[in-house]
Formats: C-alpha cells, sequence, structure tokens
C-alpha cells in the first residue's frame, strides 16, 4: 500500500523544495511508495500544476500517483501524511506573529477537513507560520482527530543550531547531538545546549576552551544568531527560507514515521510537560518511539533556561489569546 501525502501550498518555494525530494524517497525510505496530492488555492494552481508535470518527467519509481486540486476534501482525502505548508511568508521587517490573522483563516477550515476526511492514522506537520499556533488552530478544528497528530516544525532551528555550534567548534555537524529548542518557532524560541554534546563529550566544556564567556557567548552570540536565523535569511536572500525548511520538514516527518535514536525537537501539544499550559503546541524535546512523539521527561532547567522557556511559552499563550480574541479558536 502506498503513503498518501498532501502538501498544502504545493505550488509555492517549500513546495516545490519538498515535492522531488519525497517523490525520491528521502522521507518514507527507498521502498514506500508515495501518492501525492497538491492542495493550493486557485492563483496557485497553475504552478501546482507544472510541478506535476515535472514529478511525471522525473519518472520516479517510488511515485504512484499525483493530483492537483484546489478543494481540501479531496486533497484530504484518504491523506495519511499532511504537510501543512500554504500560508503567506513573511516579508522584510514582519515578525511571524503578524502573520496570525493573515493565517488562522487558512488553518481552521483545513484542520476541519483533515478530520472529515483524512485517513485513521493521519500525522500534521504544519510548516506555515505562525507554525505552532496554526497547528494548534488544525487541531482543535479537526473533529476526532488527537491533537497529537498535529505538530509544529521546528526541526529547522534546532539545525540551525546545531550547525552553528559544529562551525564555532570546527567539527562536523553530525558529532552534535542533543540541541533541543524549546517554545515557539519564533524570536523567543530557546536553543538548549545544556544536554548538547559534541563527539560524546559536553559541549559546555568544549565551548569553553573555544569561547571562554559561554554564557556571554550564548546570549549575545549563539541565541540571537539561530532565533534570528529565518529574518537574516530573508534579509540575504529577499524572501525567506526555502530549501533548508524543506530538508527540515522532511527530516521531522521521516522520523516521526520511522523513529529517532536520539532525541531531537518537534512543536508537540502539551500535557502540563515542563509547566507549559496543556494544549499549547510548544518544542520540546522529543523522541520518536512507534510512531509517536513522545517529549523527553526530567530535564534540569536552571533558573535562567526556566526564564526563557517561560518567556517562548508565553508568547504562545499570547498567540492563543489573538487567535480566540479573532474568533477563531
Ligand atoms: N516552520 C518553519 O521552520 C518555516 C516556515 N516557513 C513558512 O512556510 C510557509 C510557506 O513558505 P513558502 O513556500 O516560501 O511561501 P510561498 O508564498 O512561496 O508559497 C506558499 C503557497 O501557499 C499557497 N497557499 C496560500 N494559501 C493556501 C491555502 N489556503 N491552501 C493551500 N495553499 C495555499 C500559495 O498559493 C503559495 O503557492 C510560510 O508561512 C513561511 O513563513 C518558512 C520557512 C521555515
Ligand atoms: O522566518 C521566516 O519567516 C521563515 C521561517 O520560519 C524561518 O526561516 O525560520
Amino acid at each position: 500500500m502506498a503513503t498518501t501525502i498532501t502538501i498544502t501550498g504545493a505550488g509555492g518555494q517549500i513546495g516545490y523544495a519538498l515535492l522531488f525530494r519525497i517523490a525520491a524517497g528521502d522521507m518514507l525510505g527507498p521502498d514506500e511508495k508515495v501518492r501525492l496530492r497538491l492542495l493550493e488555492i486557485p492563483q496557485g494552481m497553475g504552478a501546482a500544476e507544472g510541478a506535476a508535470l515535472e514529478l511525471q518527467d522525473g519518472a520516479f519509481e517510488l511515485l504512484e500517483h499525483v493530483e492537483v486540486t484546489d478543494d481540501p476534501a479531496v486533497g484530504f482525502d484518504g491523506a495519511n501524511v499532511a504537510l501543512l505548508v500554504g500560508a503567506r511568508p513573511r516579508g522584510p521587517g514582519m515578525e511571524r506573529g503578524d502573520l496570525l490573522a493573515a493565517n488562522a483563516g487558512i488553518f481552521g477550515p483545513q484542520g476541519a477537513a483533515i478530520g472529515a476526511h483524512a485517513a485513521s492514522d493521519i500525522r500534521v506537520t504544519v510548516v506555515g507560520n505562525p507554525a505552532n499556533t496554526n497547528a494548534l488552530i488544525a487541531a482543535s478544528a479537526a473533529e476526532d482527530v488527537p491533537a497529537e497528530r498535529f505538530t509544529a516544525l521546528t526541526r529547522l532551528d534546532e539545525n540551525r543550531a546545531r550547525a552553528q555550534l559544529a562551525q564555532t567548534l570546527e567539527v562536523p555537524v553530525g558529532s552534535i547531538r542533543r540541541v533541543p529548542i524549546w517554545g515557539n518557532h519564533s524570536a523567543t524560541q530557546f536553543p538548549d545546549i545544556s544536554h548538547a554534546t559534541v563527539d560524546g563529550h559536553p559541549v559546555i566544556e568544549a565551548l569553553r576552551e573555544r569561547v571562554g564567556d559561554v554564557q556571554g557567548w550564548l546570549e549575545q552570540t549563539f541565541i540571537p544568531r539561530v532565533a534570528k536565523r529565518g529574518a537574516e535569511i530573508i534579509q540575504v536572500r529577499g524572501s525567506s527560507s526555502v530549501a533548508s525548511a524543506a530538508n527540515a520538514t522532511i527530516e521531522h516527518t521521516r522520523d516521526w514515521v520511522r523513529g529517532t535514536d536520539d532525541w531531537t525537537s518537534a512543536g508537540v501539544v502539551s500535557h502540563g510537560e515542563y509547566g507549559v499550559p496543556e494544549g499549547l503546541v510548544t518544542s520540546f524535546p522529543v523522541r520518536a518511539v512507534d510512531g509517536t512523539w513522545q517529549i523527553v521527561e526530567g530535564l534540569e532547567l536552571d533558573e535562567w533556561a526556566r526564564a526563557r522557556v517561560d518567556a517562548s511559552v508565553a508568547e504562545l499563550v499570547d498567540e492563543r489569546e489573538a487567535v480566540r480574541a479573532l474568533g477563531v479558536l
């Protein structure tokens, strides 16, 4: 049986960077056949149809079928995996939260369509910003789908954090592990290196030798660089991250389905872990076991880390309030 994957915003930039890698087996593996549903709005249909023609020309052996539609009922019908990418991206000078109102109207109806039409094992990865709150909106609208099936992408933030550490320590990125992102996919996020390792040794010790004042480096260099990397890309490229975002989307979804051998980061629904209010879609350190994200519990957060997590969670609470005020939740 093939896996049916729905990609919203498939005619957009990230969509174009995702489709061919999924068809090549990068997400679900070299033995899993895929059926793709490209869901767009009328203005995006031409680009999605063009991508579908190119998918055909790729002659991907794993690709069983491609359908392009602007009807969410058709787009999510029987979907096992949904990548919710379609949204309005931010431009220079905007914060992701500025997109709340523009995107709130998209994720409610899509969540409802997922509840009504997707397969019972549906797994949803929300990429479109503000990703955490969009995931919350979609989950709330999806009747009979457990909220745990709705996740927000923070893997790109983790990848950015690991890459910055690798560059600073002059080691291959693969030697850096356990760098969870806590909180919101926004400038308030907390990339946490307190448990991070480089080739199995504490990153903090390696950093002490390299940068001296680790705390100062974290606050003035590392955290701002990671948390504002999206804005840096927008400034340098003129538009937001595309291929790196698609790569992280593939890694997140692959790990969710196929499992992890260590921690990673994902925005998942809180049940009160680490004091995060129930129901908020928050990034935590997670493992994927048997197709389910499990929050890594029992980690120590010192006072400084606790304040960082609390600040990002407070922003998520504010976003939830703002959406409630729009009458969406
Ligand atoms: N979570 C993360 O780490 C990241 C998230 N993003 C976000 O991903 C989103 C997409 O970015 P791009 O692909 O660069 O934007 P884009 O503007 O190139 O593509 C968005 C596509 O979505 C479509 N669309 C809009 N409303 C839709 C709807 N209701 N249903 C289906 N399709 C719809 C548009 O027609 C367009 O083709 C943005 O919200 C961006 O901020 C981008 C990078 C990283
Ligand atoms: O910054 C943006 O708007 C796009 C994004 O989420 C990122 O690159 O992390």
